[in-house]
């Protein structure tokens, strides 16, 4: 057997995490929590606003570089965010490498108005539900941890609940199984999660291969305005940041120079 990638141990930890979760609130209890959850808000909608959108990201610690930031207040970081521009707000839940923890995802929420992604490595039906219930708007669905028959069950899942799954790729055959399982939204990672590499390249070695119906998103590496500016160019409606801002002492700020950047008669318009 070949020695397990990251992405493979993050997700033996998230199953056991799960596992736990739900031995203490059942999925029949989840289920019923993520109906009776006030309505999620139009990402759609949101997608496709004028400019290049910035969906700024909590996130407090990564497997590669461990802790980033001291996060004292979530939610304060998320009002910066909203503050600042910001289209969608990521909430990164995963626990053992990214600190992070549906607490976070809750605060957040309390916090904006503007939709909110619940950013974690999504292997079940139980944490689409949980989701839901703790007032996300989009989830995460990452093609490389997951089955093509899960992948799709899991995007239905998401859409009947009334949420957005931003569907995540690193590689031209994922992005032909994002598409084939009915992504409207889909996310190019520039960061490899199996080596934690990241090649601002990638972005646009894929995203013009897509449907233009397909909103892209760049993720991952986004520095500052000249990486935006270099995505907009190829092709993205929104970036995703999140190491960027939360080392940049000034979220608002930092939101809202990239905002500026995306918004600028002179930036790249996506292709539609
Ligand atoms: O901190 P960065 O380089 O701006 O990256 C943000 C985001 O793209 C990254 O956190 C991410 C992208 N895909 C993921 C999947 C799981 C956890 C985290 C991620």
């Amino acid at each position: 057997m070949s020695t397990p990638s990251v992405l493979d141990s993050i997700i033996e930890g998230v199953k056991a995490d799960v596992a736990a979760r739900e031995a203490v609130i059942d999925f029949e209890a989840v289920k019923a929590a993520s109906l009776k959850a006030p309505e999620p808000k139009d990402v759609m909608a949101a997608l496709r606003e004028p400019g290049i959108g910035v969906i700024a990201e909590v996130k407090r610690a990564s497997p590669s570089k461990g802790a980033l930031a001291t996060i004292a207040d979530p939610a304060e970081l998320a009002s910066a965010y909203e503050a600042g521009g910001a289209r969608i707000i990521s909430v990164l839940t995963e626990e053992r490498r990214f600190h992070g923890s549906l607490a976070d995802l809750d605060a957040v929420r309390a916090a904006v108005n503007i939709p909110v992604l619940r950013k974690d490595f999504i292997v079940g039906p139980y944490q689409i539900h949980e989701a839901r219930a703790h007032g996300a708007d989009m989830i995460l669905l990452i093609v490389a941890a997951l089955e093509q028959n899960v992948l799709s069950s899991l995007l239905d899942r998401t859409e009947s609940l009334g949420m957005t799954a931003l569907v995540e790729v690193h590689t031209e055959e994922e992005a032909n199984r994002a598409l084939e399982a009915g992504a409207s939204v889909v996310g190019v990672n520039n960061r490899n999660l199996k080596t934690l590499e990241v090649d601002r390249d990638n972005f646009s070695r894929i995203a013009p291969g897509l449907p233009t119906k397909v909103i892209r998103v760049a993720e991952s590496g986004v520095r500052g305005t000249a990486d935006l500016l270099a995505f907009a160019g190829a092709g993205a409606d929104a970036v995703l940041v999140g190491e960027g801002l939360v080392t940049s002492g000034d979220p608002r700020v930092a939101v809202s120079e990239l905002v500026t950047a995306g918004t600028h008669p002179s930036c790249p318009k996506p292709v539609r």
